[in-house]
């Protein structure tokens, strides 16, 4: 007698193919997994899973055979005919820890590939063997049959659907059970080959050496991931019943790249490209694990979000940390190398990670005007870090920060600036300091008046220079000896000067739209620090000749602005050109 199901079957296969699942392949896994689950419920006896693909059956149809503990008409009426029903939860409802199956639908993913389902069974709990047949219409019919079945378990057979033969083929079904289902622990078997190993891959036997290991299971990650590790780790967490292996990568990778973690949840294959299971810095490590207490979604292609999966991330993250510190310890140029590699992700995932924010402070190196060095090395000499965001300022104050004995920071590369910034939102306002380059100048003493007053007098000589640059000269006495001069370049007045020029050749309606976002300019955009204990200015100070007060104050200009390494304007190139050739041909004609 036929009976129908209260849903739109229809609707339902629908809904899954185009919504749960991501392709019918995983019809196969349903099946390995019901195959499994009954082997578990039968609980010992022999545990096999037989697959026969069309070409075994002959008339295109997929035979799957296993030894577990089968249905009794009752259960076939209840559990197979109802949408949902499951024989895998407890009374309370909850997914029984044992089963791989807890949702009550994954028969139906067959329908993906399938017009007809027969599912042949006899029961370990006695009656007589039964016979169900269902098409995706949403008809299924029940028969009691005792020579269906000799012996306890069950057989699945799909009828194909018209275009989908393919999917029930040999090679195709051997690919795929071998990928969900290698690690299961029933003998699969298609044809004569076993599908499934004796052993999860990342466990290391007793008498295997750590060596052999480690190159075994890095012959492991290129086949999976397709890279060579730079280190393999094992991993083991009891309390998660979970095991597994995680790989560095060797070479950079990108932060904002998907975490691929190849998971395997009670031994069956989730996926090869799962996300979450490492914290969002460890992005630069792939993991192979299989657990037993974490869960997958309803689809079982991505781990589902709850507290075991954040305390297994958390202690993931944990042990990765303690490697990465231990490396730091024992073999440090290894650590360097690595980190080397990863640190613009590092630096750039730190900014929104506190942990990872404290692992560069403690790991990466920084250049400082006390050599290279970590943020923490750098903190312990100073308390507040002291920095600069751009590169050739640093280069440009440097010689100078330290002679005065100020400790600087180089946060001139990408990311640097926001970490600095992170640390003060994170450490406290005092933690980083940005530097501004005339601040230096507070460090920097006056000279004697005499020599102060004989400069001003020379300097005035060659105030049309200082004017055509913008520049005002302040003499200072700062170390090193042999640097004459030092430009002090206020970035924001740079600015509204390059507008300024650039409106001045512009059309009007640009111009007025720089001119909005200029400020009004006060006093001169730079400041030419002459440094009185070098001797060159010293003898600028004595300077009594107009032109050769220009010339000299010209080429201190353009000799502190390459200093800086600014780019160079077409003026400050005509400066250059200026002020070098007369001074050669001055040179020359004596
Ligand atoms: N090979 C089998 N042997 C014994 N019972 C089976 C077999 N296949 C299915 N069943 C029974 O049918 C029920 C429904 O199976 P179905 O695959 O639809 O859902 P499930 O495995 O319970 O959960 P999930 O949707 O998570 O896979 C199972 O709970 C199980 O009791």
């Amino acid at each position: 007698m036929s009976r129908s199901f209260g849903v739109d079957l229809r609707g339902i296969i629908e809904l899954l193919s185009q919504h749960l699942y991501s392709s019918p392949r995983v019809y196969i896994r349903e099946l390995l997994q019901n195959a499994t689950d009954a082997i578990t419920a039968r609980g010992g006896g022999p545990a096999s899973i037989r697959i026969d693909p069309a070409e075994s059956t002959g008339d295109g149809t997929l035979r799957i055979a296993d030894t577990g503990i089968g249905l009794t008409e009752d259960e076939v009426h209840t559990l197979l005919s109802t949408l949902g029903r499951t024989s895998k939860r407890d009374d309370l409802g909850f997914a029984r820890q044992d089963f791989l199956g807890q949702f009550g639908v994954g028969l139906l993913s067959c329908f993906l590939v399938a017009d007809e389902i027969h599912l042949v069974s006899r029961s370990a709990k006695g009656g007589p063997a039964v016979r169900w047949t269902a098409d995706a219409s949403g008809t299924y019919e029940v028969v009691a049959d005792e020579s269906a079945r000799a012996e306890i378990g069950t057989t699945v057979t799909l009828i194909p659907r018209k275009d989908a033969e393919h999917w029930l083929q040999h090679d195709m079904v051997a690919a795929l059970a071998r990928e969900f289902g290698e690690l299961l622990p029933a003998d699969v078997e298609i044809g004569s080959e076993r599908l499934t190993l004796p052993e999860l891959p990342w466990l290391r036997p007793s008498g295997e050496p750590v060596d052999d290991y480690t190159d075994r299971m890095a012959a492991y990650c290129e086949r999976t991931f397709g890279f060579r590790p730079f280190e393999v780790l094992p991993l083991d967490i009891p309390a998660a019943g979970l095991t597994g292996a995680a790989f560095v990568m060797p070479d950079a990778a990108h932060p904002g790249s998907r975490q691929a973690h190849r998971i395997y949840l009670k031994r069956m294959l989730v996926g090869d490209s799962v996300e979450g299971l490492l914290p969002d810095w460890a992005y630069f490590v792939r993991c192979a694990v299989n657990s037993s207490a974490l869960r997958p979604t309803a689809s079982r292609e991505s781990l589902y979000q709850d507290e075991t999966l954040l305390a297994v991330r958390d202690e993931l993250g944990a042990v990765l940390k303690d490697w990465l510190v231990r490396l730091g310890a024992t073999e440090p140029d290894r650590a360097s190398a690595l980190l080397a590699k990863h640190q613009l992700g590092m630096k750039s995932v730190a900014l929104m990670d506190d942990e990872l924010l404290r692992l560069v402070e403690h790991w990466l190196p920084f250049e400082t005007t006390d050599g290279t060095m970590t943020l923490r090395q750098f903190r312990r000499r100073y308390p507040s870090i002291a920095y600069t965001p751009d590169v050739d300022e640093f280069r440009q104050l440097a010689s100078i920060a330290q002679a005065q004995g100020v400790g600087l920071l180089n946060a001139g590369y990408a990311y640097d600036a926001e970490l600095m910034r992170r640390l003060t939102e994170v450490d406290g306002p005092s933690a980083t300091r940005r530097v501004v380059p005339s601040e230096l100048l507070a460090t920097m003493d006056h000279p004697d008046a005499g020599i102060e007053g004989a400069l001003r007098t020379s300097l005035k000589l060659a105030q049309t220079v200082l004017d055509r640059h913008d520049c005002e000269a302040l003499p200072r006495e700062f170390d090193p000896v042999s640097l004459p001069a030092l430009l002090i370049t206020d970035a924001d007045r740079e600015r509204q000067r390059d507008n300024a020029e650039i409106s001045e050749q512009s059309d009007p309606l640009w111009a007025e739209l720089l001119g909005q976002l200029a400020e009004p300019a006060s006093t001169a955009s730079q400041q030419l620090v002459l440094n009185t204990r070098n001797p060159l200015v010293r003898r600028l100070s004595e300077l009594t000749d107009r032109t050769l007060a220009e010339l000299t104050v010209e080429s201190l200009y353009v000799h502190a602005l390459l200093q800086s390494r600014r780019p160079m304007r077409p003026k400050d190139t005509a400066a250059l050109n200026r002020s070098f050739l007369d001074l050669l041909d001055r040179a020359v004609r004596r």
